[in-house]
């Protein structure tokens, strides 16, 4: 996170999507979330939160596709401020206007990022004093990715997935999103997973050695055999066309597919931009494809941009 700028009581905050690079699913717990071990890495598309001075909250979304996203206190940016007003005793007086890139429902973190930026930049507007633990422990009531949200760059997940650690990687990899013309709720992705393996609880998680090597080394061979997902055989199972849209692409040539998070977009890993532009064209047919790069450096959690 980069010092607040505040300008004329405006401020304008960034965050980005993400991908989870392996996503291991453990057993329920009582709290009914699941235990993860997951590597997060951030994406070069995000969502801008503008957050100005208002008497009272209010919130406007912008952008394409956008006419499902809830205006009220359903929208996580809203109980982003709402939250963050009450911690600090004062008034949630903002209006938020959400720009969208990063589609919806698609298993990329649109709704966390949102909340994200949304902490930092109301923290910023109405200079409350919350420290970046104050503001992590805030994203962690609001949602498991939330966290990750604020952080951005390459972390492993543990917990519900809100407990971070670096990982010391740089690089930058070129992917093709698959981004499905309808979404799947993650609940209920997370509950077809419980009815898929029927009660077996010594699902065991263990930390991807050679995703982490292949990270470091910048290797594109082992990076493409290391990618997983434990949730992908509960998502083709609620969206099955998610089969033909992943062998679409490994036709191609993308060299692997990754269902993104709780999906249904599929990140198809790829050599170069020509590559990209073949892939794109072979699974366009799914939805929208945009081409995007993971960018594994210091930085790009949410930030103020201005
Ligand atoms: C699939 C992932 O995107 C992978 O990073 C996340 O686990 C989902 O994180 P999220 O969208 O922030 O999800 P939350 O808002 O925290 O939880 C939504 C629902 O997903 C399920 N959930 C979520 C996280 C988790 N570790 N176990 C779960 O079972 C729970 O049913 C929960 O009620
Ligand atoms: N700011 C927001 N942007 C998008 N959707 C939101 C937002 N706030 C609440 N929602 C609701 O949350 C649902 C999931 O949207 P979101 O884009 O966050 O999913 P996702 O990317 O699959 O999440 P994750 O990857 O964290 O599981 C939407 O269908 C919408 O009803």
């Amino acid at each position: 996170m980069t010092a607040p700028i505040r300008v004329d009581d405006v401020v304008l905050a960034r965050a980005p999507a993400k991908l989870n690079l392996h996503l291991g699913v453990g057993p329920l717990r009582k709290d009914k979330f699941h235990e993860l071990l997951t590597v997060f890495c951030a994406l070069s598309i995000s969502d801008e939160v503008v957050a100005s001075e208002s008497e009272g909250l209010s919130l406007e979304v912008t952008g394409e596709g956008v006419k499902d996203v809830p205006r009220d206190k359903r929208n996580l940016a809203w109980q982003a401020a709402a939250l963050l007003a009450k911690q600090a005793g004062i008034d949630p007086d903002v209006h938020l206007e959400i720009r969208k890139s990063i589609p919806v429902a698609a298993g990329l973190a649109g709704g966390s990022a949102d909340a994200a930026a949304t902490l930092i930049a109301c923290d910023a507007l109405w200079q409350t004093g919350a420290d970046r633990d104050d503001l992590v422990g805030l994203g962690a009531q609001l949602g498991s990715d939330v966290v990750f949200s604020l952080t951005g760059g390459l972390s492993l997940g543990t917990g519900r997935g809100e407990r971070l650690s670096p990982v010391l990687a740089s690089g930058k990899w070129n992917w093709v999103l698959a981004i499905a013309k309808s979404g799947l709720s993650t609940a209920t992705v997370y509950a077809e997973l419980d009815r898929i393996r029927d009660g077996q609880d010594d699902v065991e998680l263990q930390t991807p050695t050679d995703l982490m090597n292949a990270l470091r080394s910048r290797d594109l061979d082992l990076l493409a055999e290391s990618l997983s997902n434990d949730m992908e055989p509960a998502a083709i199972s609620l969206m099955p066309s998610l089969r033909q849209t992943k062998r679409a692409g490994l036709d191609e040539g993308a060299r692997a597919a990754l269902l993104c998070g709780s999906g249904p977009t599929y990140a198809f890993l790829v050599q170069n931009e020509e590559d990209a532009v073949d892939v794109a064209a072979r699974v366009a047919g799914a939805g929208v494809c945009r081409t995007v790069r993971t960018a594994t450096g210091p930085v790009t959690g949410a930030r103020i941009i201005g």
